[in-house]
């Protein structure tokens, strides 16, 4: 197996855990793997191991012409793709990712994966699943860091990029246009769409304009079994920015983060009125 690590990064690269079955750097990119787009929209091919369910798939596959074909094939060697999969915490987004990207090594594409190094709840040198699966990864505070430390010649060599934690990146709507516009890469994206509020999180949907495909699953809700849309916040904690897994959050329907919200809302009602009224008291 060729490795496309530069020599400056491949003592960084020793310390991440080995792989078994899964290389991050595997051989370099087949022709015949970059026309099989079709298997991004198929949600069977995602081969999850968890219980979420897609909740909505959309890809482009309009007809096209001829002239606008041979367009295309002339524009393919440079032209990358873009894939978003998105959703509510315990989904299954970081499970999918991570089935992506093996089924992707698996055919014979390099890949590497990038996650927020906001994100410290196991470690840096992975991305892990709430259920325990993981894969090694670039930890980065910003995207555009890195080609940089990835190696300029190891970057021209990647087939494929995977985000986790998208939501956390700033400068995610860059980094992805630069990358499948200008570099040919396929990049797949995973994170949070909506904060516990429901509000826009990050720069997550800011690049649906520049996806192929958008995958948004859904998880059980945690009291009911339903669909859960949604992450409810279980602290009265009000920053956006709150690292944490079922410590701090569980995800819910539609019903429950709404009753959920007015309990969490009343409860910080009642602690705050507790303390005006233990500070009248001094
Ligand atoms: N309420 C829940 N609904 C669905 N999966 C859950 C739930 N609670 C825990 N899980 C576990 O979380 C796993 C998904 O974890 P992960 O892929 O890390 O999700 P995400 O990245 O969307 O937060 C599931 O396979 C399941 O084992
Ligand atoms: C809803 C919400 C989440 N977060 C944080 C909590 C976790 O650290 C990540 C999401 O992780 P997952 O892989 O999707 O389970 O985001 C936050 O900071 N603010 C929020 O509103």
């Amino acid at each position: 197996m060729k490795s496309i690590l530069n020599p400056k990064f491949s003592s960084l690269s020793s310390n991440f855990p080995k792989l078994s079955s899964f290389s991050l750097f595997s051989r370099p990119f087949t022709s015949s793997f970059r026309n099989n787009q079709s298997r991004f929209s198929n949600p069977l091919c995602l081969n999850q191991t968890t219980t979420a369910t897609p909740l909505f798939i959309v890809s482009s596959t309009n007809s096209i012409s001829k002239s606008q074909n041979r367009t295309l094939q002339a524009t393919a060697s440079t032209s990358g793709d873009i894939h978003v999969i998105m959703g509510p915490m315990f989904a299954g987004k970081t499970s999918s990712l991570i089935s992506r990207m093996k089924s992707e090594s698996a055919n014979g594409r390099n890949v590497a994966i990038i996650k927020s190094s906001k994100d410290t709840r196991y470690g840096l040198d992975s991305i892990v699943t709430h259920d325990g699966a993981k894969l090694p990864c670039w930890a980065l505070s910003d995207l555009s860091s890195f080609k940089q430390k990835f190696g300029v010649d190891a970057y021209e060599q990647l087939d494929v990029i995977g985000i986790d934690e998208a939501q956390f990146f700033d400068d995610l709507y860059d980094f992805c246009r630069e990358a499948a516009d200008h570099d040919g890469k396929t990049v797949i994206v995973a994170g949070l769409d909506g904060n516990y509020l429901r509000k826009r999180f990050g720069s997550v949907l800011d690049i649906i304009p520049l996806a192929d495909s958008i995958t948004k699953l859904t998880a059980r809700c945690e009291i009911c079994g339903k669909n859960a849309l949604f992450t409810l916040r279980k602290t009265q904690d009000t920053q956006v920015e709150l690292i944490g897994g079922v410590d701090v959050y569980m995800p819910v329907c539609r019903q429950h983060y709404v009753n959920g919200q007015v309990a969490v809302e009343t409860a910080r009602h009642v602690v705050e009125s507790n303390k005006v009224e233990c500070g009248s008291h001094t």
